[in-house]
């Protein structure tokens, strides 16, 4: 069983994962990412599912033309777990 985020990891959440925020109503972090075009959204979906299939967690998602949302929960958690965090900061790499 994997384990939700503590409040001490929860409190650190805003400075670890700026570009991120939390979900209403869910126990979910979001971030919307927008390129020049779909090559570009693609480009940087494919690289994400690589990411994910390495950390074996994968995002829920939607594409629209050149936007892309992600949200990360822990679903064998029923929420936030060091997982989603982990993820977040790979993808937040892939952009920098
Ligand atoms: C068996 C496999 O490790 C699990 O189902 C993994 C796969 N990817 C996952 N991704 C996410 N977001 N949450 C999970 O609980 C999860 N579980």
């Amino acid at each position: 069983m994997v384990e939700t985020l503590d409040a001490t990891a929860r409190a650190s959440l805003a400075t670890d994962l700026p570009h991120w925020t939390l979900l209403e109503g869910r126990d979910a972090i979001t971030r919307s990412f927008r390129f020049a075009d779909f090559n570009e959204a693609w480009g940087f979906m494919a690289r994400v599912a690589l990411l994910a299939e390495k950390h074996d967690h994968h995002p829920e998602w939607f594409n629209v033309w050149n936007r892309v949302e992600i949200t990360l929960s822990t679903h064998d958690a029923g929420g936030l777990s060091a997982r989603d965090v982990g993820l977040a900061k790979g993808i937040d790499g892939l952009v920098a």
